[in-house]
């Protein structure tokens, strides 16, 4: 027998949650269809255990640098891997619990299992069929491991297996270094294990620009062997798993592939839609609607593949869940922005260098290592770069490898957001002494190719010139 429903949202993540929320000021009549486990990837496999992982390794790198503060003994301290992954899981659970009230209430609106479309309007979970009016699939990613490597079981982890880990190896190889992999490798590093990264790509953390990609390797590699542009292979060895690419090879005692994750799609049936699919299966999406073409159905969070971010995931639900609701509202979306959690952390706002017309844009940029800040912190390495319009100095991107990162591009996004110039930034105060003045010289240095401010307006006050003061 077919349950008719007016709204059914498939995937409890954070894209199917704020569907939810906004389906559930619509109407009663619902359901949500997730195949367990609940608990969304940012809280149970993503965001959080990263960054408790992080937060960890880097509170215990902070030894290394001890003897430059003048204090000593940091040798004698010592990491206990099992109690660190432990407090990772204990954060992971309270992360989690906090978002499984948020199905746990739906009784028998919620539906475990999974979902596949058979046409625009029908879903079958099991032997269930749901007919809906407006249908959400929110159904995430997974991470990429290349079939081959497969073979190699337990060696071989993800995002998905390492934080259960209730110890870790010595020698870990880290085969991809965009965000989860420079994240983790950095972090496995710090936590004393001997790392090796490799990335196809001549440019880590998804990084534009070459100097600043410069800047993060030579900062990274003091930590870990970084290869870029290799091609590798991972094979069974004696004792674990040995990586070769054509200039060498190693043995690790395990793999952390982190190559990429892939939209959930792939038995989805969303070519029960009758509409075009790529090469990759994935239909047009319309970014300002979520909507799938002309279709009842709207794709939502990481796997309509546009930002697989968490802000984004929980955009594109909110506005999926307003039009599966019954208005029909297109939203413009919010300033591009993408913040790595490495050390010197890694951001873009705005329009990347590769967007921008170079000779339309005026550049300004400043070098941590020599910022004063940075330097009383030990932070003193990365590189940051602005863009900004030659005509009239309006921001309109910006990229970093820097410390304080995650902040300034905040600060950043705010002003792009707000279209506002150069000088409109420069009015800003700037307290002394902050990571923030190494912005504020970044934005001089574009100031002094624009037409002048008058000589009362504080945007035009110039740098005194004294390395500690500015
Ligand atoms: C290690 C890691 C670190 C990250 N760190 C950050 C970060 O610091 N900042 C940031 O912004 N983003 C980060 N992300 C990305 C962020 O976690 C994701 O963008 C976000 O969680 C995606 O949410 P979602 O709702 O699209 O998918 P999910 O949360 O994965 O939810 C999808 C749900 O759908 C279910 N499902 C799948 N298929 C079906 C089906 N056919 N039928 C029914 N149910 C189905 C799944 O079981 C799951 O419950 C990180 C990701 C990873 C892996
Ligand atoms: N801080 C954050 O916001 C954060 C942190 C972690 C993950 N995430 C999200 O999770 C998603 C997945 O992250 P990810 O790092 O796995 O993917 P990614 O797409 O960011 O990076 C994958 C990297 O693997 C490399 N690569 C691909 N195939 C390879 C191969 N065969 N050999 C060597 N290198 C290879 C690519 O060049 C790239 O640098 C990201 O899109 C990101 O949005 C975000």
């Amino acid at each position: 027998m077919t349950e008719r429903v007016d709204v059914a949202i498939v995937g409890a993540g954070t894209a199917g949650l704020a569907a939810l929320r906004e389906v559930r000021k619509r109407t009663d009549d619902f359901v949500l269809v997730n195949s367990p486990p609940y608990g969304t990837t940012c809280a149970r496999v993503g965001c959080m255990p990263s960054k408790a992982l992080i937060a960890a390794a880097d509170a215990f790198h902070a030894r290394t640098r001890f003897d430059e503060f003048g204090i000593s003994g940091g040798d004698h301290l010592r990491v206990d891997i099992p109690a660190v992954l432990e407090r990772v899981r204990a954060l992971r659970d309270h992360f989690v619990a906090g978002v499984l009230d948020k199905t746990d209430e739906l009784g028998a609106r919620r539906i475990d299992g999974r979902a596949r479309l058979d046409g625009p309007n029908r879903l079958i979970v099991g032997d269930r069929e749901i007919e809906a009016r407006q249908i959400v699939l929110a159904p995430g990613s997974s991470p990429v491991v290349p079939k081959p490597w497969q073979a190699l079981g337990d060696r071989i982890l993800t995002t998905d297996t390492i934080f259960e880990a209730t110890d870790l190896p010595r020698r870990i190889g880290v085969i991809g270094l965009g965000a989860v992999g420079v994240e983790l490798a950095q972090a496995l590093a710090r936590l004393g294990l001997e790392v090796h990264g490799f990335d196809g790509s001549d440019h880590m953390a998804g990084i534009v620009d070459d100097r600043i990609a410069r800047s993060l390797r030579d900062a990274l590699e003091k930590e870990f062997t970084v290869h870029l542009g290799v091609e590798v292979d991972v094979a069974e060895a004696d004792d674990g798993a040995e990586i070769s690419w054509k200039d060498g090879r190693v043995e690790v005692d395990a793999v952390l592939v982190a190559v990429g994750r892939k939209p959930n799609v792939g038995d989805l049936g969303l070519d029960t839609l009758g509409v075009p699919l790529d090469d990759n299966g994935m239909p047009e999406v319309d970014p300002n609607t979520m909507r799938i073409g002309d279709t009842p159905v709207l794709l939502a969070g990481d796997a309509n593949g546009m930002e697989p971010i968490l802000h984004e995931g929980a955009d594109d639900g909110h506005i999926a869940g307003l039009n599966a609701g019954g208005e029909t509202v297109e939203l413009s979306r919010r300033t591009p922005m993408n913040v790595v959690f490495c050390d010197p952390g890694v951001a873009s706002v705005g329009q990347g260098a590769n967007e921008l017309d170079p000779d339309e844009c005026l550049v300004g940029e400043v070098d941590f290592s020599n910022q004063g800040r940075a330097r009383l912190m030990l932070k003193d390495r990365g590189l940051l770069r602005i863009h900004a319009r030659r005509s009239d100095g309006r921001l309109l991107g910006a990229e970093m490898a820097a410390p304080a990162a995650e902040h300034l591009a905040h600060l950043l996004a705010l002003a792009i957001g707000r279209e506002l110039t150069v000088h409109d930034l420069l009015r800003m105060p700037f307290y002394h002494p902050t990571v923030e003045e190494g912005l504020r010289s970044a934005l001089r240095e574009i100031a002094r190719e624009l037409p002048p401010c008058s000589v009362s307006d504080l945007a035009g006050c110039d740098a005194l010139g004294a390395e500690a003061l500015d």
